[in-house]
């Protein structure tokens, strides 16, 4: 049987980015937090709730994939920390005028030709150290670049646009 479109949202069946940005800009409007949600305090909220996320797995040593171990109000907590990440990082897009999911898509096509499969396949090297600059024109080669930025790449694909100054 199918069921109503409510329930489907409240398993969180086929959630959109939009939905949620949505959901968070009338959180905000509803509680006058319009003037809160600047770009700065919206950036340094998601910060801090990376900071939380990442005491969840503090002192734990790595976790195998699933946290097949973890009891269940464990990996609820996570839920929510992973939650106010992402709701944050989507309000912090939209106040700053992003399509995040436009970006993404964007950006997952750039890491394709940054990371061609026959160059990276089982390996984990940054692209600036497997890069032999045969393959990929566009992503600058082995430069030696050791802060990971790409020097060299920035121009033809727009991957880096790193602020350069001082
Ligand atoms: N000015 C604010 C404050 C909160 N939130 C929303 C986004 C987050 O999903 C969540 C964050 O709420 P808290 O700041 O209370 O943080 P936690 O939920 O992590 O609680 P705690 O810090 O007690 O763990 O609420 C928001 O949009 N804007």
């Amino acid at each position: 049987m199918m069921t109503g479109v409510s329930e489907r949202e409240e398993e969180g069946f086929g959630v959109t980015l939009e939905e949620l940005q949505m959901k968070m800009a009338e959180f905000a409007r509803e509680r006058d937090w319009d003037q809160f949600h600047s770009p700065r305090n919206l950036l340094l909220a998601l910060v801090g709730e990376v900071g939380e996320l990442s005491e969840i797995f503090q002192w734990r040593g790595e976790v195998p994939r699933g946290l097949p171990d973890w009891k269940d109000e464990e990996k609820q907590h996570l839920g929510e920390e992973l939650s106010d990440v992402l709701l944050y990082l989507v309000r912090l897009s939209d106040i700053c005028g992003i399509d995040l999911g436009k970006a993404a898509l964007r950006k997952l096509d750039l890491n394709a030709i940054k990371y061609p499969v026959k160059l990276s396949k089982g390996s984990s090297k940054k692209y600036s150290q497997i890069n032999n600059g045969d393959d990929c024109d566009t992503c600058g080669g082995s430069n030696g670049d050791s802060d990971g930025g790409g020097g060299g790449n920035g121009g033809a694909v727009g991957i880096n646009n790193k602020d350069k100054r001082q």
